[in-house]
């Protein structure tokens, strides 16, 4: 029987410690009050501190269903954003209006809405044109964020460690930078004596034409200045990674579809109190534990940040270092909601992910262990056709703990294993050659005779050449 044990926390720095759930619902609460505004890169993301919105999808694809999912996926976006969704409108169209992304006649009925439903905010399910947006908050006259920005929001609300805020702050200006000159059009144009003057309405109050020179070249200095730190960060990941490396501790890595239950799979598995909410994006920084199979083997597993259909372009690259962290794992664990409608479509996005994560690397992905979670909730037919479809998956429930077991003995049997077996009589002296075998090492034999310990063991070579000089019999296999 295979069983996984918690160890003491790995690797973890006490000042990037995940936020208490309350800590966090209540920063969403007083998101709203906004100060001073102190730079124009705020401008954007403060008035996002979204209340009462309406939610706008145009169907030019797809199913009904999955556009009506699509949308239902929006409408949990934008709670977890801390926003009240007061409605969602659907038009179905070969593709989005190229001037105000749904078409005019709809865009009059959105007006109307939005005047009785009260709503200040509309949000797009879909990644707008500067133009757009632009055009379409002249026409609703509130806010208009589209998908992208709703998630970079998330994003930025969660974010609590130093570098996932600076990945989310790098990601953020990419996005602004293009709807920055969107801006500058429009004011060129308004300072060329159009009717309307300085009054665009919200979001097109902007900053003159001079100052945007200087937001732009104060935004790309920034930007320059956060890559630089990401980078700098990265290498102390590395020297991180190489020490884990160095010591040849396996590592697995979690992935999976936003809300999967990819950070209760972790606690299930290691008896970690990592943050679990019912919410997307709860993780954004990835924790690493360190567990143990029944047989003693360590091996580190890491916690990552969910993915999305559509996860902004500027995020995965801001967050590149992070996710390819989980590319250099020996073993890929990807949580799959059972009880969604739609399974096999968060499967493909985060494969899509992956794919890009994947494609200016040299090196192919681990392999992958596909776990269908939720399996309490899920229904019977759903998980027939899964266990069917992704063959050599393992159906469990964090929250039940059923399949579990089951799950930490695969896991301990695709763990990559030491490659040196090695036959020592260890003097009972240097115990801690034993105890180092033991917790590096597989363990195949251990008698204690009078001279010391007797030990068959499976190591890796830097182990093998501490445990030479005892050695009685050594094969590499
Ligand atoms: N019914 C049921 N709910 C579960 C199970 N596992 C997780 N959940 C719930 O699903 C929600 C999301 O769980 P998390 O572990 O936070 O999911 P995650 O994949 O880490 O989510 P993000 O970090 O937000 O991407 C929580 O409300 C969990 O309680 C399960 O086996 N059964
Ligand atoms: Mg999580």
């Amino acid at each position: 029987m295979t069983e996984l044990t918690h160890e003491d926390h790995y690797e973890e720095d006490p000042s990037t410690g995940e936020m208490e759930l309350e800590d966090r619902a209540s920063l969403r609460r007083v998101a709203g009050l906004s100060t001073e505004l102190a730079d124009v890169t705020e401008v954007e993301y403060r008035q996002l501190r979204l209340e009462r919105v309406v939610l706008v999808g145009v169907w030019a694809e797809g199913t009904a269903e999955q556009n009506d999912a699509s949308l239902a996926e929006l409408a949990r976006l934008a709670e977890t954003a801390g926003s009240e969704v007061l409605e969602g409108l659907v038009q179905r169209r070969v593709q989005p209006d190229p001037a105000t992304y749904i078409g005019s006649g709809k865009v009059r009925e959105l007006r109307d809405v939005v005047i009785a439903t009260g709503a200040d905010t509309v949000i797009c399910d879909g990644e707008l044109s500067p133009g757009q947006l632009r055009q379409l908050e002249e026409k609703v006259k509130v806010k208009v964020i589209d998908r992208t920005a709703l998630i970079l929001d998330i994003f930025a609300q969660h974010a609590s460690s130093k570098e996932g805020k600076a990945q989310v702050e790098l990601a953020q200006l990419q996005y602004l930078i293009p709807r920055l000159r969107g801006w500058g059009a429009s004011l060129s144009r308004q300072g060329g004596g159009r009717a309307g003057g300085a009054n665009g309405g919200v979001g097109l109050r902007g900053p003159g034409e001079t100052k945007l020179e200087t937001d732009r070249r104060r935004i790309n200095k920034r930007v320059s200045k956060l890559r630089r730190e990401i980078a700098a960060m990265d290498t102390i990941r590395e020297t991180k990674r190489g020490r884990r490396v160095a010591n040849e501790v396996p590592s697995v890595a979690i992935v999976g579809y936003t809300n999967a239950g990819k950070s209760s799979l972790l606690n299930a598995l290691t008896g970690a109190g990592v943050l679990v909410e019912d919410a997307l994006f709860a993780t954004l920084d990835p924790t690493t534990r360190r567990a143990q199979t029944a047989d003693g083997r360590t091996f580190t597993l890491t916690d990552t940040v969910g993915f999305v259909r559509h996860l902004p372009h500027q995020l995965v690259d801001a967050f590149r270092s992070t996710l390819e962290e989980a590319a250099d794992a020996d073993l890929l664990v990807h949580v799959v909601d059972g009880a969604d409608p739609a399974p096999e479509e968060q499967v493909n996005a985060v494969r899509e992910v992956l794919a890009e994560i994947t494609r200016s690397r040299k090196d192919p992905l681990p392999p992958e262990l596909l776990v269908i979670n939720k399996a309490d909730a899920a229904d019977q037919v759903t998980l027939a056709r899964l266990r069917h479809q992704l063959a050599g998956s393992v159906l469990v429930s964090a929250r039940t703990g059923a399949g579990i077991p089951e799950l930490a003995e695969v896991l301990a049997d695709r763990l990559p294993r030491p490659e040196m077996v090695v036959e020592a009589l260890v003097p009972y002296t240097r115990g801690e050659l034993v105890a180092r075998a033991h917790k590096d090492g597989e363990v195949l034999e251990e008698e204690h005779v009078e001279d010391g310990t007797r030990l068959l063991v499976r190591v890796h070579p830097d182990l093998a050449a501490a445990l030479r000089r005892f050695e009685t019999n050594s094969t590499p296999r």
